[in-house]
């Protein structure tokens, strides 16, 4: 691949070098040392994958451009990359870039029962467990829509999906190109305000590190893919790009890896509302002129475990008539806050008993995941152990939330700031409530029933407080 590359106009690759690290396997070694910021490759246009590329191809382009409406992005690339799999002569240059990819991934689509049921209660699963009916579908669509109109070009048994049954087989074709797209390709978006989704020979061999930010890069112009020093880097040394803030339920579906104690670590909390609620139709238009919709996904995180979005869209679910119109005022006026103490403290009520449940159907609790983590109960590295850690990253994002829902709560029933006793704060590490507790000195928004359990909490509470601390 790389003496391929170096003829059609790569730049950079005399001086790297793929090899085997610790914990990232397989990435790209330096054989000299760079500068933040120096260039260390450029891969040129003609040789990346992309909807363009796949769309001019001689042979593939005019069944794709046959196919309306066009196929999604992901499919047209993963039907890219299994017709050049396929072929026996021809496109040199891009089989040796197929030949060297993974042979299986492992993406959260390819874990057995046992290894899913670890993160029972998790978007992860919900998702990953959803995957499996829409990847059939898709599949089903592409095979008709495009597979059996030219088989030929398409034989069966190089483009196939198994059985359902045999779902999570590691090498079935389709799903296979599938991961080789999620967990490989890039996202640009350009001056137009559109995006350019790509996969690049080689820079897709670069892991990820939130040591490095943003350091690859597409030219419009040129149409050409480079990669910058995200820092420097001596001789031997590991290059890395940014795959961005990606919480660890999305990097082990997409990526198939986990980062322990991940800082971007989020829980999708999907708001709906039944259209025959009352109200509804009045509702929706408030919904719709706050920036949200009947049914909303809201990201909770480490650093904003309750995002407003939250409260705006349950003030509105929840808004009786005078509530409505008190809403109505407040968008003319530009204001965003409480309508009243009553609609404040039923939404936030709300919120707590949901956030309970939630966390209730998770299938181990925290501490017990966290012990079992410390006392090396699922191999480091493996399925269990990384559906494990999207478990813990989940709840402590939901623990945070539905204290600070707690927290609210109780300030609204106060009236004051202060606490009732009819909801009172909890410990956020052991959730005790009547005993007296203590305010996180630096960010002040978590409270602790004493030391012992603040620190307990740190690890999990530390990204948290960066975030909130003023
Ligand atoms: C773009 S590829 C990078 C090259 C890949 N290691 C290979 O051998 O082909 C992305 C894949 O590399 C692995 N990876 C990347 N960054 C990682 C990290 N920080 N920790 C563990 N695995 C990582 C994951 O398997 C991911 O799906």
């Amino acid at each position: 691949m790389e003496s391929w590359l170096t003829k059609v106009g790569a730049v950079g690759l005399s001086d790297l070098e793929l090899t085997d690290f610790p914990v990232t396997g397989r990435g790209v070694k330096t054989l000299r040392r760079f500068k933040q910021g120096e260039m260390i490759l450029t891969i040129p246009s003609d040789v990346l994958w992309s909807v363009e590329h796949a769309y001019s191809d001689p042979n593939l382009g005019p069944a794709l451009r046959s196919v309306m409406p066009p196929l999604s992005v992901e499919d047209i690339l993963a039907t890219y990359i299994l017709f050049v799999r396929s072929r026996e002569s021809g496109y040199d240059g891009l089989r040796t870039h197929v030949s060297a990819l993974p042979g299986i991934y492992s993406s959260s689509i390819f874990f057995s029962e046992g290894e899913l049921e670890v993160c029972a209660g998790t978007s992860l699963y919900t998702v990953t467990k959803q995957l499996e009916q829409r990847i059939k579908d898709d599949y089903r669509q592409l095979a008709v829509r495009l597979f059996a109109q030219h088989p030929d070009l398409f034989p069966l048994q190089k483009f196939t999906i198994e059985d359902v049954r045999l779902l999570r087989r590691a090498t079935d074709p389709y799903k296979w190109a599938l991961c080789t797209v999620w967990s490989r390709s890039m996202d640009f978006t350009l001056p137009d305000g559109s995006s350019i989704r790509l996969l690049a020979p080689f820079a897709d061999m670069l892991n990820h590190s939130s040591e490095v930010k943003q350091c690859h890069a597409y030219d419009v112009k040129s149409g050409d893919l480079s990669v910058f020093a995200g820092k420097d880097y001596e001789i031997g040394d590991q290059v890395y790009i940014y795959y961005g803030p990606i919480p660890n339920n999305r990097l082990l579906r997409l990526y198939g890896f986990v980062i322990p104690d991940n800082p971007n670590d989020s829980y999708d909390l999907v708001l709906t509302t039944h259209p025959m609620a009352p109200f509804y139709e009045q509702k929706q238009k408030l919904w719709v002129s706050a920036g949200l919709d009947s049914t909303t996904t809201v990201a909770l995180t480490l650093t904003d475990p309750l995002p407003k979005n939250i409260l705006r869209y349950l003030r509105i679910q929840r808004a009786d008539v005078s509530g409505l119109a008190a809403i109505t005022l407040q968008q003319i006026d530009g204001t965003d806050e409480k309508i009243s103490d009553s609609n404040e403290m039923e939404i936030l009520r709300f919120l707590e008993e949901s956030i309970s449940s939630l966390l209730n159907c998770f299938a181990t609790p925290l501490e017990r995941l966290e012990k079992q983590l410390a006392e090396g109960v699922y191999p480091v590295g493996g399925n269990a152990w990384a559906a494990a850690h999207v478990s813990v990253g989940e709840q402590r994002v939901l623990r945070l939330a539905r204290a600070k829902a707690r927290n609210l709560l109780a300030a609204v029933e106060s009236g004051s700031g202060s606490r009732s006793p009819s909801a009172p704060a909890r410990c956020a590490n052991c959730d005790k409530g009547s005993v007296p507790l203590m305010l996180c000195g630096r960010c002040k928004s978590v409270m602790y029933c004493g030391r012992t359990c603040q620190v307990a909490h740190f690890k999990q509470h530390k990204a948290a407080c960066r975030g909130t601390a003023q």
